[in-house]
């Protein structure tokens, strides 16, 4: 009976326990299957669309993202369906194109001044907004606090934040002519992934006629601000323009834009410019959004986890007065946030552990060989292989016994519980330990996230603000449910009726959603709490 539900069916394959279903429902599935096949890469068979190994194996994913990286890469299926929207990014292009990006990338986002600068001058300013937006909601929502979706805030805040880091620019308003389109197109692109006659129906439906206009209102955005953004440096250059405070402050590298100008020349075609700056500010604004809204909805089911994590934040602030005169950067010795609020940190870890933000990926072989994996597979030209983040951080293989629990403290070292353990190495099986190829949520290899260290320092410094100054609690319709402190689950109901759904699931697109947001009720802290 069990092997019944993953084995292809004739005609069908497998599309119908994966691709008919709901996201959740899928990635669902893909854990069981894998769960059946023991971790042993087994055969995904979607008929049109193409066969799949599916990799659980750490060793086995090493090999395609490290040892054999030259061998695989994006692939036909892939680049065909993303092509529209991310045509010349980094996440698509090979070669040049992409040691160019890669390289203006490392300069703007994951260089050390860059990265106190980032802390020190451009947080501050977004999270003063970010906080603005939730006091207001807080002020007139009365004492039970109104109620805001946490998740389209997070959106805001992060894409406020990557249009600086991206083209020195104050999006404001004009965010929304981008975000609606994107968000769109990006839900429809990844329709195409199972719909393998994606060409005709986008000819034939209205729908098709909607994405074209959405990816046409994108690039237009990315146009305008690369234009903008180059008259500026222009400027700038002829002393037209003199650097502001925070620019002389910096002394660090530039902005992407300059950086891309810089490795391109200023007159390189703008298309290309603004296709590689949208991809940055999509990685970056989609990601960290999702990952700080999970974090905080995993707290809210966790209530005994919420108040560690306050009381973490408080001790690190003492005096409370000094949260608004301390400077952030200082905070920190070192742009590494995670000696930095280690609780904070763990909290983190586990709910991008659980739901990562890019749930799923896929790259094909692109060579003319067929390439052995460690567990014995062959992968033959063209074959692809997909392995998901999502179904490894269930894995009891890889985490343990309680691979699908909850529980951030799986990432402390025991020197945080118990003063004996100082000074020892950490335990072989300790999460903290975990390599890139156990834990790929930002990726590994040579291609590994440009903005990892960017986004821990972003979520955890706004995960730290956030708490000191905000209380959350679920307003989703339905038996929201607690954990205790022993751990036992307990339910309670929440009172509004705005919202449905209980436990929140994985909503459609090419990142990894809260399906319909994340509906809090938001309360300001009082200063003796
Ligand atoms: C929690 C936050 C983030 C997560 C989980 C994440 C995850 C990932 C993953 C899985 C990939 C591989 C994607 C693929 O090739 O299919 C990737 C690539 C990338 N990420 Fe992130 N990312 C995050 C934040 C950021 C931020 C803040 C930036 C901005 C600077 C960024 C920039 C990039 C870039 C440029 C690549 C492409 C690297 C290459 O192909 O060489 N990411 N990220």
């Amino acid at each position: 009976q069990r092997a019944k539900a993953f084995r292809p069916l004739p005609l069908v394959g497998h599309f119908t326990w994966f691709a008919a279903v709901s996201r959740q429902k899928s990635l669902e599935w893909l854990k069981r299957a894998s769960d059946y096949h023991q971790g042993k890469s087994w055969k995904l068979e979607l008929p049109l669309i193409g066969q799949a190994w599916v990799l659980e194996d750490p060793a086995c994913v090493k090999h395609v993202l490290s040892t054999r990286h030259d061998a695989f890469a994006k692939g036909e299926l892939a680049t065909s369906r993303l092509a529209d929207l991310f045509e010349n990014s980094i996440i698509l292009t090979n070669g040049n194109t992409w040691k160019v990006q890669r390289s203006a990338g490392h300069a703007a986002f994951a260089n050390p001044i860059n990265l106190k600068y980032f802390v020190d001058r451009i947080l501050p300013k977004h999270l003063d907004k970010l906080f603005g937006e939730l006091d207001s909601a807080a002020e007139t929502g009365g004492h039970k606090g109104k109620v805001v979706d946490l998740q389209e805030v997070a959106y805001d805040y992060a894409m406020s934040v990557f249009g600086e880091l991206a083209y020195d620019s104050n999006f404001g308003k004009i965010s929304s002519s981008f975000a609606g389109p994107f968000d769109r197109a990006a839900i429809q692109t990844h329709e195409r992934f199972f719909n393998p006659l994606y060409r005709i129906t986008e000819f034939i439906l209205p729908s098709g006629a909607r994405l074209r206009k959405d990816i046409r209102d994108v690039k237009m955005f990315g146009d305008e601000l690369v234009r903008e953004g180059r008259d500026r440096l222009r400027r700038e250059e002829e002393g037209l323009d003199s650097e502001d405070e925070d620019e002389k402050d910096k002394q660090g590298k530039g902005i992407l834009l300059e950086e891309l100008v810089k490795e391109r020349g200023r007159d390189d075609q703008v298309r290309f410019l603004a296709d590689s700056c949208l991809n940055f500010l999509t990685a970056g604004r989609d990601t960290t959004a999702q990952a700080l809204s999970w974090t905080i909805y995993l707290l809210l089911l966790n209530p005994k986890t919420k108040e560690n994590v306050f009381n973490e934040v408080m001790a690190s602030v003492q005096p409370r007065e000094a949260v608004e005169s301390t400077s952030l950067a200082d905070l920190i010795s070192s742009t590494s946030p995670t000696a930095y609020c280690p609780y904070a940190n763990a909290v983190i870890s586990e709910a991008l552990r659980l739901h990562p933000p890019v749930p799923l990926e896929i790259h094909e072989n692109v060579t003319d060989e067929a390439i052995a994996l460690p567990d014995g597979t062959a992968v033959y030209p063209g074959e692809k292989v997909v392995w998901g983040p999502w179904v490894m951080s269930r894995s009891t293989r890889i985490w343990g016994e309680d691979a699908e629990e909850y529980r951030p403290e799986r990432w402390l070292a025991p020197a945080y519980w118990d003063p004996e353990a100082k000074g020892q190495p950490l335990p072989k099986d300790h999460a903290a330990r975990k390599t890139a190829f156990e834990f790929p949520v930002f990726h590994a290899g040579p291609r590994s996230c440009l903005g990892k260290q960017l986004a821990r320092i972003e979520l955890v410094f706004a995960l730290r603000e956030l708490m000191l100054r905000f209380d959350f609690s679920p307003a989703w319709q339905g038996s929201v449910i607690y954990r205790t402190n022993a751990g036992s689950a307990c339910t309670k109901d929440a009172e509004d009726d705005e919202y449905t759904g209980t436990l929140r699931e994985i909503g459609d697109g090419l990142t990894g959603p809260i399906k319909d947001g994340l509906p809090v009720r938001v309360r300001r802290r009082q200063k003796t709490q």
